[in-house]
């Protein structure tokens, strides 16, 4: 059996490496080439990389991906800051790239896509609903993908159920103290020395609290799922928004 021709972009950093070695680790794939900042991304064709692992920086991750599409090289994305029009962007390129996947996975862990997943299935049963992300001060970009992704999942669910805007008679006070607004739903970012990744959805409703929480304690974490996508993506072509695509979550009462 050949094996998957798989390469890192971001290779150097805590995420890139640690795929690195998930990649050198699998039986069924073959590391052809580990990019870093400022090596150049012909790296890619020339090494014949099948697939793409894109790890880096939301400033950076939009171009790596237009060369990745244009030369039919599939992506895997863990890097964050994907807005509504950088989503319709990408899109717009795999339109033209027939056969072309992509998945941006705002989340690898399976942990903190079922926390998603749950806490869409739960939002339209209470008045309130608030995200607290806790990560390590070392991280770019506030608040997390994962943590803006849950609650336009939320949000969505909580218009679906026709929740009107949430309960909150605050007035006046510090700026930022209620933290960022996503689709209406509050979220508040901790960056704190010693944390890795976790996430606290918290619901409120008539004398009950629903607190789902995950904690991803090192990388590894996301390993399994990033080897998931890696496996999958060819077989998906045009953009995958989410590692529960690939989960069968779908088919099953999960999908609430
Ligand atoms: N989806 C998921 O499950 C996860 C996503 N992330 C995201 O992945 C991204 C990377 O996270 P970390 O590894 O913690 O960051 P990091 O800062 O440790 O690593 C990023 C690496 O990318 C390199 N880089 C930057 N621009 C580049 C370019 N144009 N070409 C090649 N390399 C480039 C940097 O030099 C650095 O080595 C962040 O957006 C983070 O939020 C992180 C953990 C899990
Ligand atoms: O930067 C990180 O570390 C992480 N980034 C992703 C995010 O922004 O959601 C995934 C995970 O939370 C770790």
């Amino acid at each position: 059996m050949s094996k998957l021709r798989v390469a890192v972009i971001g290779a150097g950093g805590r995420m890139g490496s640690e795929a690195v070695r998930a990649v050198e680790a699998a039986d069924d794939m073959e590391l052809v080439a580990a990019l870093g900042r400022g090596d150049k991304l012909e790296t890619l064709t020339e090494a014949g990389a099948e697939v793409a692992v894109e790890l880096t920086h939301p400033d950076a991750v939009m171009d790596n991906l237009e060369f990745c599409v244009r030369h039919g090289v599939h992506g895997v994305v863990g890097t964050t800051g994907f807005t509504a029009e950088r989503l319709a962007t990408l899109r717009g390129r795999l339109a033209e790239a027939p056969g072309t996947g992509v998945l941006i996975a705002p989340n690898f862990s399976i942990g903190a896509v079922l926390t998603m997943r749950f806490a869409r299935q739960a939002a339209r049963f209470f008045e309130s609903a608030e995200i607290v992300e806790l990560h390590h001060p070392r991280k770019a970009d506030a608040p997390s993908g994962t943590a803006a992704r849950t609650a336009e999942l939320v949000a969505e669910a909580r218009a679906a159920a026709g929740l009107g805007p949430q309960p909150d008679a605050t007035s006046g006070g510090l700026p930022g103290a209620r933290g960022a607004s996503v689709d209406g739903v509050p979220v508040h970012s901790v960056r704190l020395s010693g944390l890795v990744a976790h996430q606290e959805v918290l619901f409120g409703g008539d004398g009950e609290i629903l607190t789902i929480r995950h904690d991803s304690m090192t990388r590894g974490s996301f390993m399994p799922g990033v080897l998931l996508g890696i496996r999958r993506i060819g077989g998906a072509p045009g953009l995958t928004l989410g590692l529960e695509h690939f989960l069968d979550l779908h088919s099953q009462d999960l999908d609430g």
